[in-house]
């Protein structure tokens, strides 16, 4: 729809573009300004939320000797007399005298008094029913707070929750766990060109991004139901000021695709301005996907919303997903920045000159290296179906083969790309 040039007086009046690495840091640090709200939340249904507060250990672990085999506790020196049994679970009596054992489960609290701890296998009975053996020299029990002492901070706030921090707070006595919920986030797609099934021809393509993005979003950590996903919105500047208004009333975050330039169709810049919203970023030097563009305006609850505009060309929108939202919603869940990792260069990358070039590439993980993929162009999705993610070349510079560059991880599972 960008085919008209702007006029000269809106050209004049258009913004520099940020520098991508500082777009990132402003769109991270107005997300964390905005920090979603504090929720306790059962331990189980915590995945994919992010810890508000440090986690601590509510009592040492473990919280009492616990022996960690089947076999005798004893008290000083053999042959040892049976006094009793002690299962997981119970509190057993101290042993009190010297020469005296209780049959002990592997998991049970070991008895005050207690000397050593025999292997079940390692022991004998006398005709007499005494125990007879030689105690290994290490201790057979766990002590406690061999793994943490009560108060101590195993992972700090900002951590994001996942099955092996539910495991963890379960074992330190949560039964809940402070956490930021999950962003909402919403999608509208501009653009009276776009199919939503069948076929393209005849002028018209598929909505690519309308059935993706949501999915994208989700893998994010994003909230995103089917009914917050709204187009193609009719090309008018009506349709677009009451589209985001409706999708703003809920969501913390709304995706528009589309409609980022000054096209007789674009839309988006002067619905923002109707809604009153502030532009964060406005335009990043990056390609592609430089029209991208962050705002923010006040929702009916008093809480920041944001519009993120990605760009109607599939992978520029893409682009714009992983260098602005990502770190959006990093930002509103409480979360660190990002950290991008970094691979060796398998083949030149051209730069893009003054501007950053995000080039989609496949990371051979085992031997450290990302590969350049073919079809690249901003309005093709062939090259991101086999990509990884994006290898950075800063503006300036030129990718040459065996430089390290970081690399934007795109929001894979385990196993996809898996070659
Ligand atoms: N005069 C200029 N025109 C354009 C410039 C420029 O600098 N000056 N930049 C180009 C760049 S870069 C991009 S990116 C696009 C961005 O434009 P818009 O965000 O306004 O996007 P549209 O014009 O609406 O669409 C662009 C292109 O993408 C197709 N599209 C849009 N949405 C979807 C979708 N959901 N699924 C699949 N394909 C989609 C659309 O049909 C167009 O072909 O502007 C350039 N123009
Ligand atoms: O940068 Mo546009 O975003 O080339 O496709």
């Amino acid at each position: 729809m960008s085919t008209e040039t702007a006029p000269a007086a809106e050209r004049a009046a258009a913004p520099s573009p940020a520098a991508w690495a500082e777009a990132r840091s402003r769109v991270y640090a107005v997300g964390l300004a905005a920090a979603l709200p504090v929720t306790a939340r059962p331990i189980a249904e915590a995945d994919g939320l992010t810890l508000a507060e440090p986690l601590t250990t509510r009592t040492d672990l473990p919280a009492f000797p616990t022996s960690s085999v089947d076999g005798w506790a004893v008290r000083g020196a053999g042959p040892w007399r049976v006094v009793g049994r002690v299962l997981a679970g119970g509190t057993p009596p101290p042993l009190t005298e010297d020469g005296t054992t209780v049959e002990i489960a592997t998991g049970a609290m070991v008895p005050r008094g207690g000397t050593a701890v025999l292997r079940v296998e390692e022991s004998d009975r006398t005709p007499e029913g005494l125990v007879t053996g030689t105690p290994r020299a290490t201790p057979e029990w766990r002590e406690p707070g061999e793994e943490a002492y009560a108060g101590e901070e195993l992972l700090p706030a900002g951590t994001p929750v996942d099955p092996a921090v539910i495991g963890l707070a379960a074992s330190c006595g949560y039964d809940t766990l402070p956490v930021r919920r999950a962003p909402r986030a919403a999608l509208l797609v501009f653009g009276d060109e776009l199919l939503t099934a069948g076929p393209p021809g005849a002028g018209r393509v598929r909505d690519a991004l309308g059935p993706a993005l949501p999915a994208w979003l989700r893998r994010y950590g994003c909230e995103v139901g089917p009914s917050d996903v709204v187009g193609p919105v009719a090309d008018t500047l009506p349709a677009h000021v009451a589209a985001l208004r409706t999708a703003l009333a809920d969501a913390d975050v709304v995706c528009t695709t589309g409609g980022t330039m000054h096209g007789p169709v674009d839309h988006l810049h002067p619905a923002l301005a109707d809604l009153g919203a502030d532009y964060v970023v406005n335009t990043v030097a990056v390609r592609p996907g430089f029209p991208m563009l962050m705002a923010r305006l006040t929702g009916p609850d008093g809480r920041a919303r944001f519009v993120a505009g990605l760009p109607g060309n599939p992978q520029s929108a893409i682009v714009a997903l992983v260098s602005l939202v990502a770190p959006l919603l990093a930002g509103l869940q409480g979360r660190a920045m990002p950290v991008l990792p970094h691979a060796t260069l398998a083949e030149p990358v051209s730069g893009r000159g003054d501007y950053t070039h995000l080039a989609l590439v496949r990371l051979d993980r085992a031997a450290g290296t990302a590969h350049p993929v073919r079809h690249v162009g901003s309005a093709m999705l062939r090259g991101l179906a086999g990509a990884d993610g994006f290898a950075v070349i800063g503006p300036g510079t030129t990718g040459e083969q065996g430089s390290r560059v970081p690399v934007v991880p795109l929001p894979l599972l385990p196993g996809e790309r898996a070659s």
